[in-house]
């Protein structure tokens, strides 16, 4: 595990644009995983500012996101897609085609989640998957739970979860409760993979769950046994 402290928002913005950076530069086809949330917000920026520059060339570069909410269409400002148009996708020269985030308004869930776990293989697997981590130690929309799911599933979201991205909503009631997301299984293949965790508010979960038990109660403390694991946080 590589552990990368970073002072503050900006900095580890910038450390976890790096690491992306670097591996597009070496590779330039390929397969990132993305994900949403606040925390990844400036990461984007600063890719975006780069692209701009001219330093970084997305035109080869496959994306995969981690999740996407059910019953919410892709024109909904709260969707995940929406956010990776808004946010990264519509500044950069990556193909639109060549983005992926989950249907969550697919007729057949169960299906959508076989498509989509086919197409990450079809793919070759995630060269680089980009993570942040939720205060129960969620990774994409995999809750705390009994066992490891392992492929792309649908989740039932747990309250905390709702309430804690209510502040994207207008109300809590809006938060839709199921969302389809990649397994651990499919996060823990990918050949490397990205943490990031900034604010005080992170510092509890990380701590146990990259040097606590590794258990489905703490979905992130599978990361320990990935071989390529780095974590960028700030907890200032
Ligand atoms: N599905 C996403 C996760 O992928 C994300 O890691 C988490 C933390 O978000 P934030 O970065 O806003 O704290 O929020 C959501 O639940």
């Amino acid at each position: 595990m590589n552990l990368i402290k970073a002072n503050g928002y900006k900095d580890l913005s910038r450390k976890a644009a790096n690491v992306i950076s670097a591996q597009v530069i070496i590779k330039p086809t390929s397969i990132l995983g993305l994900a949403t949330g606040s925390t990844p917000v400036g990461t984007y920026e600063q890719l975006i500012e780069w692209y701009q520059k001219g330093d970084i060339d997305f035109s080869k570069v496959t994306s995969v996101n981690l999740d996407e909410y059910c019953g919410i269409s892709p024109d909904n400002p709260q969707s995940y897609r929406y956010f990776m148009n808004q946010h990264f996708f519509n500044h950069v020269n990556i193909k639109y085609e060549n983005t992926n985030v989950p249907n969550g308004l697919a007729d057949d869930m169960e299906a959508e989640c076989v498509r989509y776990e086919q197409l990450i293989a079809d793919l070759g697997g995630i060269d680089l998957q980009l993570l942040g981590i939720g205060h129960n130690g969620h990774i994409g929309f995999n809750e705390p739970d009994s066992s490891f799911e392992k492929t792309t599933h649908v989740v039932e979201l747990n309250e905390t979860t709702r309430k804690a991205n209510a502040r994207f909503f207008e109300t809590l009631d809006e938060v839709p409760k199921r969302a389809v997301t990649m397994g651990i299984k499919s996060i823990m293949q990918s050949k490397k993979i990205l943490l990031i965790a900034n604010g005080p508010d992170k510092q509890d979960i990380i701590q146990k769950a990259l040097f606590g038990p590794v258990t489905p109660e703490i979905p992130a403390s599978i990361l320990q046994f990935h071989p390529d694991l780095t974590v960028v946080y700030s907890f200032e």
